[in-house]
């Protein structure tokens, strides 16, 4: 069996089980109840460690999650001098004020997106010279039109290897105001990476928004966070542009929610095992976190929905209902986590407006496809997204292409179907380490093996 070799240098001390190969998940012995907390949200967590590390004062985040992409972030943010300590859940900030106090550093940011496109921007706004660098496939995820951006409003970027791309040394001078161009078709990160450092410009700076933005909610997630430290951007009526006004956050006490990304797995597992899932810490009104969505499609399918003041249960059935299309625009992150139940309903299920995840962590759309059809699922790939038919997968061996949604989705396959294997299941660090533990402490089987696996570079 040959799987894709992980890069090893993107998982952080957050991460664990990178000494297995395998893990190998049998279903639970009756239908999956309980009552379950999941750790804090990504996108909420790196926004805020980063407007806190901007701001004036000392701000506490509550609720932060501890991962490989918040570690990356808060790494990144010591480098540059900023102080910050972590006491269990809670990140205590020293911010800044938008001078960086070292403005020379060697920054590395893991495999996170949110990283990624975060930093420039933030680092553009000051004076400094640093050098950013990336995991492998990070390096390959588009920037180009973040980059152009920061470049026309007066940073400058030296790129090592490939155009537009980590890794590169960002010579930095302060960022001009005045109005720029972005398209939201490929990622709505680069949007969010140059409001949350627009408002520290010498001037106001006007975002023109080229076209549909993709996981548009993201962007309003980062309006929002700005609001909470005190700078409120304006919105055009039509959504396509935003004016940022100049400003400095002011340090903010905040408590963040649960990831919603992270609970769509245990709301599937609940779905699919006909158990009951409730998670606690989350109102489904008024989250912002776009992967909520879920719930209406669970819904669909046949399952109860109960949205409770500060918590949603799910209660799966016998047998899930299919025949119909989604949209994955708003909440893209979720089409592998569809992919996987969708095998067990009652009729097709076609997924689209996905296109842009063949640029995340994997070409998500083709790695989706390559894996299903190893279970024997009949699936047809599309450009932006693909078709999954009903039947009934065979065991096999799964590779997490080094994505942890990958292999906390395709885990979802092994509650129905035994002797389920995965590769690399120290890859879910990413978003959510102990993501086997907490499936196995609500009864599906889980066991780790060595051995079998041949990695290639791919
Ligand atoms: O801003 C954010 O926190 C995120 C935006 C989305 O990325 P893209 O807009 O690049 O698809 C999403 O997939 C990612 O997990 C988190
Ligand atoms: C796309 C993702 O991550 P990011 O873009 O933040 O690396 C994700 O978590 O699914």
């Amino acid at each position: 069996m040959l799987v894709k070799q992980p890069d090893w240098e993107t998982r952080s001390p957050w991460s664990s089980h990178n000494d297995k190969q395998m893990v190998k998940i049998n279903p639970p012995k009756a239908a999956v109840n309980g009552v379950i907390r999941v750790p804090g949200s990504k996108s909420l967590t790196n926004r805020a460690l980063i407007m806190a590390a901007l701001a004036e004062g000392k701000s506490d985040i509550q609720g932060i999650l501890r991962s490989d992409d918040s570690y990356w972030c808060i790494e990144a943010l010591t480098k540059l001098g900023v102080q910050v300590v972590i006491e269990g859940e809670t990140a205590y900030i020293e911010g800044c004020g938008g001078v960086w106090p070292n403005r020379n550093a060697e920054l590395y940011v893991g495999a996170a997106g949110t990283v990624a496109r975060f930093l420039p921007g933030a680092l553009a706004i000051a004076i400094g010279e640093w050098s950013l660098k990336g995991g492998s496939r990070l390096s390959e995820r588009p920037l180009a039109p973040l980059l152009g951006a920061l470049t026309q409003l007066g940073a400058r970027f030296e790129y090592k290897k490939t155009d537009r791309c980590l890794p590169f040394t960002l010579h930095a001078n302060g960022l001009q105001g005045g109005e720029v161009i972005m398209p939201g078709s490929t990622s709505s990160q680069f949007i969010s990476g140059l409001l949350l450092a627009a408002p520290y410009a010498k001037d106001r700076i006007i975002i023109h928004i080229d076209g549909e933005i993709v996981q548009k909610d993201y962007v309003q997630m980062t309006l929002d966070m700005m609001a909470s430290f005190g700078i409120t951007p304006e919105e055009a009526l039509d959504g396509q542009a935003i004016v940022v006004p100049t400003g400095k956050y002011q340090a903010q006490s905040l408590q963040l929610e649960p990831d919603v990304s992270t609970c769509c797995y245990f709301w599937a597992l609940a779905a699919l095992t006909a158990g009951t899932i409730r998670i606690e810490g989350i109102n489904a009104t008024i989250t912002s976190q776009p992967d909520i969505e879920i719930l209406d499609i669970l819904e669909q399918m046949g399952c109860t929905v109960i949205r409770g003041e500060d918590n949603v249960e799910v209660q799966g059935v016998r047998q899930l209902k299919g025949g119909f299309t989604i949209s994955m625009k708003k909440w893209s992150d979720q089409t592998l986590t569809i992919a996987a139940m969708a095998p067990f309903a009652d009729g097709p299920i076609t997924l689209k407006d996905a296109a842009h995840i063949r640029h995340h962590e994997c070409d998500r759309i083709a790695a989706i496809c390559e894996e299903l059809s190893k279970l024997g699922i009949r699936v047809d790939e599309h450009q932006d997204g693909l078709t999954i038919y009903p039947g009934q997968p065979v065991a096999a061996v799964l590779d997490s292409h080094d994505d942890h949604r990958m292999a906390m989705a395709l885990s979802l396959i092994g509650v129905r179907v035994p002797d389920i294997r995965i590769s690399d299941p120290g890859c879910v660090s990413k978003t959510c380490p102990d993501f086997f533990e907490q499936m196995s402490l609500l009864g599906v089987d889980i066991a780790y093996e060595q051995g079998g696996i041949e990695q290639d570079g791919r």
